[in-house]
């Protein structure tokens, strides 16, 4: 934990051409976004280019006005300034429609990003979060998705936009005078080549900087989620002086990215300012020599940055297209990951099923055999118990039944039809876990149980809370059932916590039960009255128990004792104790601790 960690994200794809920018598979994902919001981007794109018309407008009644100033007639004036009010009050209309489309789409888009991405990702096999921090997926639906959303939502609409206003304002300033047209015109393509001044420092700086961002994600995501590991391991300090070291990495980055930023700025903006005085010069001199009119000049000075910002601008938004797709690609290679199918498949049979486990092995890939040749059949309704030091696979065991990974070789079935055979859906729906890692979703008390099986009533969650012996704990709290438990369950005692997990547990009725010590924090009295009661609503449930302690371990019919991810022993407990094997060792030791406490 709170270790530096390698950098997942990917560097701009500085190499790559702009035409096969155009062709990545990223950028034509960004396309299926754009046709499912089309409208809205016609809408805005349509408003940006009737604010250069009215622009265009504007600057052609400026022209006429300056050109027969002072000796214009009072009708034209009047016309004239008509003209101006329709041209503002058209500029202000459409800014209002542009803001409030470009508004509705940036949230249309960031919310449909969102919401694939998260449904994709709790569709995805376990392996993946197993293998993956949960700050990276976090960070993929933020930073990225934004980064991707920027350009999908903007930066498209300039690459439509931009070269077309180009081409009509530098048409309209060739009309007004060829040679002013031209010197507008250049403008764009000197400030293109400034561009290219510091270029790649520019892009080292902002992955610097782009890096150091994540690393700050990903300290306050694993501070908060760990936050009462570091208070008991007084980790505060070694967190701070991190935290310290990335702001002042995060500093320098900054400040070198703003320099170099403001280095480019000068150097882009000094062929406009030079066309400018250019274009001013040759304008007065043909003002001197009466080959234009005032108006000549005032409609070059007011359309110059128009004609000549779509290159530079264009530029940008080339290179945010190439940071847009590597932040998205690794979205898409999210997305790209096969979800698991839980739709094909027989549905599982309400009554509890047999199960049965043939040679199977299994590893994770970084442990080779971490299960080896199991093998152990469960009649339907009755329990097995996989017992054994830590480590040895058990948990394992269970994970295959659920399927949250598949064995490499053997097989596994249930009433005799191989696993897959079954809808995971139904297989996932007839299983209940009661686990030692109790996980409870911020909410009250009754939703956490319910979750079991939704839409249950008030009395199915309380009667399910009375077999949990968690009723009496329930109804003492001020707000009952209605009672807030915090961010997982951070106000209850762990006691309380396993007790609502095994609420939720009995109110799925699942006809396959997996309790993974689901006693280990309860008191002596309320785990025999669990036991007891566990045999009235658990009666029909073909029962996985995974134990470590002895008054789990008697309540099996069968018992494996699992060592290094093989079966080591099995029988009941009688024949286990008969064999005077491992388990008898593992039995007699919990003995002696039991009744050196007692
Ligand atoms: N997601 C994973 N990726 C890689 N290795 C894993 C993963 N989960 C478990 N392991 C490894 O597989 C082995 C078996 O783990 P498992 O959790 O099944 O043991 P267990 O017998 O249930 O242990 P415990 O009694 O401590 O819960 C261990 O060596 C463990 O480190």
């Amino acid at each position: 934990m709170l270790q530096h960690r390698p950098h997942t994200g990917h560097a701009p794809t500085a190499s790559k051409s702009v035409w096969s920018l155009f062709q990545d598979r990223t950028f034509r994902q960004f396309l299926s976004i754009i046709r499912k919001f089309k409208w809205y981007y016609v809408g805005a794109i349509s408003a940006q280019l009737a604010l250069t018309a009215t622009a265009l407008l504007f600057t052609e009644a400026s022209r006429r006005l300056f050109d027969q100033a002072p000796d214009i007639p009072g009708r034209t004036i009047t016309w004239l300034l008509v003209v101006f009010m329709i041209v503002f009050a058209l500029q202000l209309s459409l800014t209002f429609v542009n803001n409030w489309l470009r508004s509705a789409l940036n949230e249309s888009v960031v919310y449909d990003m969102r919401r694939q991405v998260l449904n994709h990702v709790q569709r995805l096999p376990l392996a993946f979060h197993e293998n993956n921090h949960s700050s990276t997926s976090i960070n993929i639906m933020n930073n990225e998705l934004e980064i991707a959303k920027d350009f999908v939502v903007f930066d498209v609409q300039k690459l439509i936009t931009l070269p077309i206003s180009f081409i009509i304002v530098g048409l309209y300033l060739l009309t007004v005078h060829p040679l002013l047209g031209v010197i507008a015109i250049i403008i764009g393509p000197i400030q293109l080549l400034s561009t290219l001044v510091y270029r790649n420092k520019f892009k080292h700086a902002l992955q610097l900087q782009n890096a150091v961002s994540r690393e700050v994600f990903f300290t306050m995501g694993e501070m908060l989620q760990g936050v009462r590991e570091v208070k008991a391991n007084q980790m505060e300090d070694m967190i701070h002086d991190r935290m310290a070291d990335i702001q002042r990495r995060g500093v320098a980055y900054n400040v070198l990215l703003t320099n170099v930023s403001t280095i480019r700025g000068i150097v882009k903006d000094l062929p406009s300012k030079l066309g400018y005085v250019a274009g001013v010069g040759v304008g007065m001199t043909m003002m001197a020599s009466g080959q234009i009119g005032a108006g000549g000049l005032v409609a070059f000075i007011t359309l110059l940055d128009k004609v000549s910002e779509p290159f530079t601008v264009l530029v940008d938004t080339i290179n945010n297209l190439q940071r847009s797709i590597s932040g998205a690609r690794r979205l898409y290679e999210v997305m790209d990951m096969v979800e698991e199918n839980i739709t094909d498949g027989t549905s599982l049979p309400e009554a509890a099923p047999s199960i049965r486990y043939d040679n199977v092995s299994f590893d994770y890939g970084e442990k080779a055999n971490t299960l080896r040749n199991i093998s152990f059949e469960v009649p339907a309704g009755r329990s097995i118990a996989f017992v054994g030091p830590s480590g040895a696979g058990k948990s394992t065991i269970v994970k295959l039944l659920y399927r949250f990974y598949d064995p490499a070789s053997g097989q596994i079935s249930l009433n005799g039809l191989p696993l897959p055979s079954y809808q995971l859906h139904s297989l996932r729906q007839h299983m209940a876990l009661v686990s030692q890692d109790i996980f409870l979703f911020d909410g009250n008390i009754f939703d956490n149980i319910a979750i079991g099986r939704p839409g249950a009533s008030r009395e199915e969650v309380e009667r399910a809370a009375q077999l949990a012996q968690a009723h009496d704990f329930i109804t003492a709290l001020p707000q009952g059932y209605d009672s807030e438990i915090g961010e997982r369950g951070i106000k209850l005692s762990h006691g309380q916590k396993q007790r609502l997990s095994i609420a939720r547990a009995i109110l799925r009725g699942a006809s396959i039960l997996v309790l993974d010590e689901p006693t280990s924090a309860l008191d002596v009295e309320t785990e025999s009255s669990f036991q007891s009661d566990l045999g009235q609503w658990a009666a029909n449930c073909t029962k996985i128990i995974i134990a470590h302690r002895l008054s789990t371990i008697r309540e099996a019919d069968y018992i494996l004792f699992i060592d290094d991810g093989e079966v080591v022993e099995h029988g009941t407990m009688e024949q286990l104790i008969a064999i005077d094997g491992r388990f008898r060792r593992y039995w007699d030791r919990q003995n002696v601790s039991v009744a050196a406490s007692a």
